[in-house]
């Protein structure tokens, strides 16, 4: 046995060898020192504060989880990856791979190496595909050098014919040497008592693997812990302070579930560590109040609950805290098997038949206090949001509601128990957050109330989830105050390949003093997060520096989980020039639009009247030429070549762009929704389509997605743009209309909102938008019910056109196109005709007014470039 001194030594040297990510050696705070909880444990020398890491530590050695594996057999042994179709034995050693690359790994180098020594009693064929890999963790174990099997052999170990099954079935395979199978035995023994579960990346599934960390095994334990600890990419484990320890206080850890009640927690510590706690909690049988382990009082009568008299003592009888009912030990083991069977009849792969179960069934029989429905209601809180089907734009109201009070309550029976800053309150806290910003979202009437909380719940599930690889991929981007909009989290990009898609983000980002909004698509996989450019940028008017990219780029510099994004986001600091040669667009694949290659300013700016343009150039060149009498020339078969791939390519954009049977009716100038969109409804619901108002739908943007027309009506267009902008719509509605993917009608406040900006509305500013900029179909600005001025008029006020001329003296305005009543601007492609029966006038700075007639083509109005830098 090795002294403390000695431990202590070999500890320091483990910890050496692996500096952590800021380059400090963890070790000065606290000792290794005799426990009067149990054997030796780790004491705080110093006070330490909430969050400050103890140390890192790094495993002697790891490997599959025998339970795991019976469970789901065909993970690799290198990479983990379960792969029930690609997995194969290794020919040598019988441990399973799933490629090529895993086979010629080093760490199945060294596996094999090992096993490939021993003589074979049967053929690797005919080897229990389980049997190995069982083993697997404990053979790693002969691969440890003098120094390192000393440290493993000072560990814990519980030498109890339970532990070590897998050693002794591997030597129905093998012929083993005796000190060999000794060792291994030595190891399994040591990995029961002191392994921990390694974490895996968020989302992922993979085989499940534990870990030998030294100085964390020299932790006992405690059901309050006062540390918390998180895994990094490479397996590495940080061990922080979840709350303040005083300096001579053990730092303890938690090795059972820490919502479970008294009882179940005691079991299982006792069948796998073989001792019995005898701490606070433990000894107090309501468990701080949060009565994890009440039953309901067996006499009818009663309301009252069933808790143990003597909660440290595992055969004493339970009694009533109301009516004083006594029930013996056996008893209450009977309903606890009850409700196990109970639970036996759930499906958990349905959130259905779990939030049935829940809210109907369970809490008849137990409290709602008991870890059961605790356990129940995190299932819920992890699937809502999150899980195919439940997503965040598919969440009805209800389970939004469900989802943020289960928070809430789970997040209070955790602080009842004085859980400190532990994982799992970073994740509820993560959770809560993503609940309330998504309630936001639907209702930006209520987000001023929330932002206060909305704030401070990500900053806490921050400060404690940072860098852990469990944490969600979008944690870090959420805490930079990013608004994420989930749109769909699977779905296949041009390329082929899968990825899980989070959804559109909009970022303002400052270049050159004018802040720029930039649409991302977010991906992530599994640990990391990308953004990838898509849609269009926008100008909005100056705002000072973006924070945010301050801190993102603050951030890098110390802080190696800062998402992959950051480089895309330094693109955005690049000049026009430099501009040019930034890489071609992704498809914005879940809009089902492919763009062509090209570089970034172009795509942005001019992709949409290209291919309109292509089609018109291609016509005129064509009675160009018909009128020459070029009969079938050369020129006029390119022409028509090239006009057939434009027309093809507009109907590969909009497959059925001419079958609009449902018009999304978008109320939002006005506040009588349902009124409105009655109205609109009675009119156009006769010439055969379907009018449904945008305001029924819970989640506007996945509407104006799926729209393939919408028709937005009149009002204020001061609130309309307001909403617009609330709803994240304008961009989107900008990107799906440029790719030929949504139709627009607008009338009045409609028209505006299509139109460069709002600046010559009629109506008051009775409300502000964030900005003037308005969705900008069409590059120039429109002035509906324009009227002309009456000469006999008395009214002294300013006439139409006065109002008008204000706005074209400004230094950044846009010819105006005045539509009188009955007139229509018909914008199709980059061809625009004025249509109706009024006609219309167009103001532009220089110019005198000019008459427009009808069927007037307009479309010189779509080449108006305004000079970017009058803005
Ligand atoms: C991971 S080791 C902890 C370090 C151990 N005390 C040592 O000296 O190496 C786990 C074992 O320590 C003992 N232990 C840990 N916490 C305990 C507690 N709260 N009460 C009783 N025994 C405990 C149990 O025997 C358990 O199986």
């Amino acid at each position: 046995m090795l002294s403390l001194g000695q431990l202590s030594q070999m500890v320091k040297e483990h910890l050496g060898l692996y500096t952590s990510d800021d380059g400090i050696l963890h070790f000065s705070k606290w000792v290794i020192a005799e426990s009067s909880v149990a054997g030796r444990g780790l004491f705080a020398t110093e006070d330490i504060l909430p969050g400050e890491v103890l140390f890192v530590d790094h495993p002697l050695i790891s490997g599959p989880r025998a339970a795991s594996i019976e469970i789901e057999p065909h993970g690799c042994t290198v990479c983990c990856k379960i792969d029930a179709e690609n997995t194969f034995k290794c020919p040598k050693c019988g441990l399973l791979l799933c490629s090529e690359q895993c086979q010629s790994d080093n760490v199945h180098f060294n596996d094999c190496n090992v096993i490939s020594r021993w003589v074979f009693k049967i053929p690797v064929e005919d080897f229990d595909y389980r049997t190995v890999p069982r083993a697997l963790t404990a053979i790693r174990a002969l691969l440890l050098n003098d120094d390192q099997k000393q440290l493993l052999s000072a560990l814990q170990a519980h030498v109890l014919p339970q532990h070590g099954t897998e050693i002794r079935d591997l030597q129905e395979y093998f012929e083993i040497p005796e000190s060999e199978v000794e060792f291994m035995r030595l190891a399994c023994c040591v990995l029961d008592a002191n392994a921990y579960q390694i974490a895996t990346a968020y989302g992922k599934k993979e085989m499940s693997r534990r870990g030998l960390y030294p100085v964390s095994a020299l932790m006992n334990h405690n059901c309050v812990p006062n540390t918390k600890y998180s895994y990094n990419s490479e397996a590495q484990m940080t061990v922080k302070a979840s709350k303040h320890i005083q300096a001579g206080t053990e730092i303890f850890t938690c090795y059972s579930g820490f919502l479970w009640g008294t009882p179940s927690r005691q079991a299982q510590l006792y069948k796998t560590k073989h001792f019995l706690c005898k701490c606070d909690r433990c000894a107090d049988p309501t468990e701080r109040g949060t009565m994890l382990a009440a039953l309901k009082c067996f006499s009818t009568e009663c309301p009252g609950n069933l808790l143990p008299i003597q909660p440290l003592n595992t055969t004493s009888a339970w009694q009533c805290l109301e009516c004083g009912l006594r029930v013996p030990r056996k008893n209450i083991g009977a309903v606890q098997s009850a409700v196990g069977s109970l639970l036996g009849s759930v499906n958990f792969g349905s959130v259905d038949s779990l939030e049935k179960f829940l809210t109907t069934r369970i809490t008849k029989y137990i409290p709602k206090t008991n870890q059961v429905v605790v356990d129940l209601q995190c299932c819920l809180i992890w699937e809502f949001g999150e899980a195919e089907g439940l997503r965040w734009h598919e969440l009805s109201e209800g389970r939004l509601a469900l989802k943020e009070s289960l928070c809430r309550g789970t997040l209070r029976t955790a602080a009842a128990l004085g859980a400190g800053d532990a994982h799992l309150r970073g994740r509820l806290l993560y959770h809560l957050h993503a609940a309330l910003a998504e309630r936001a979202r639907r209702c930006p009437d209520q987000y001023e109330e929330l932002k206060p909380e909305i704030e401070s719940t990500i900053e806490q599930a921050y400060s404690i989830l940072q860098g852990d690889i469990s944490a969600p991929p979008d944690l870090d981007l959420r805490h930079l105050g990013f608004k994420i909009n989930t749109v769909s989290k699977s779905a296949r990009t041009a390329d082929g390949s899968s990825q899980n898609i989070i959804g559109m983000m909009n970022i303002p980002v400052t270049c050159d003093d004018n802040t720029h909004t930039v649409s991302f698509m977010v991906y992530f996989d599994h640990n990391s997060v990308t953004l990838t450019l898509g849609g269009h940028r926008q100008r909005t008017p100056s705002r000072p520096i973006d924070h945010r990219l301050n801190k993102l780029h603050q951030r890098s510099a110390q802080d190696r989980t800062v998402p992959r994004a950051l480089t895309a986001i330094r693109a955005l600091l690049l000049n026009d020039d430099q501009n040019n040669y930034f890489p071609p667009f992704k498809p914005m694949c879940y809009l089902n639009t492919e763009q062509k290659s090209g570089t970034c300013k172009n795509t942005l700016k001019y992709q949409k009247g290209r291919l309109a343009l292509k089609e018109s150039l291609c016509r005129g060149t064509l009675r160009t030429a018909a009128a020459l009498g070029a009969g079938d020339a050369h020129l006029r078969g390119r022409l028509l070549y090239h006009l057939h791939a434009a027309l093809a390519e507009r109907a590969r954009r909009c497959p059925d762009q001419h079958n609009v049977k449902n018009l999304m009716f978008i109320p939002y100038a006005q506040n009588d929704f349902d009124g409105y969109t009655a109205k609109i409804k009675q009119v156009i619901d006769p010439w055969g389509f379907n009018v449904t108002g945008l305001h029924s739908y819970p989640d506007p943007e996945q509407a104006v997605y799926s729209a393939k027309a919408i028709f937005i009506g009149g009002g204020n267009t001061f609130l309309l743009l307001k909403r617009l902008y609330e709803n994240n719509l304008v961009n989107l509605i900008k990107t799906r209309v440029d790719e030929g993917n949504l139709l627009y009608i607008g009338s009045s406040a409609g028209t505006n909102v299509a139109t460069k900006s709002i600046h010559t509305t009629n109506d008051m500013p009775i409300i502000f938008p964030p900005t003037f900029e308005a969705i900008s179909i069409v590059p120039f600005n429109i002035n509906p019910h324009y009227i002309d001025k009456v000469e006999s008029e008395t009214h002294k006020g300013e006439t139409r056109d006065q109002r008008i001329e204000e706005y074209i003296e400004m230094p950044h305005a846009a010819p105006v196109l005045g539509l009188r009543e009955g007139s229509i601007l018909h914008v199709n492609g980059n061809q625009l005709a004025i249509k109706g029966i009024a006609g219309a006038v167009l103001f532009k700075k220089g110019d005198k007014k000019t008459e427009l007639a009808v069927g007037e083509d307009v479309s010189f109005l779509c080449r108006y470039e305004q000079d970017e830098n009058s803005t």
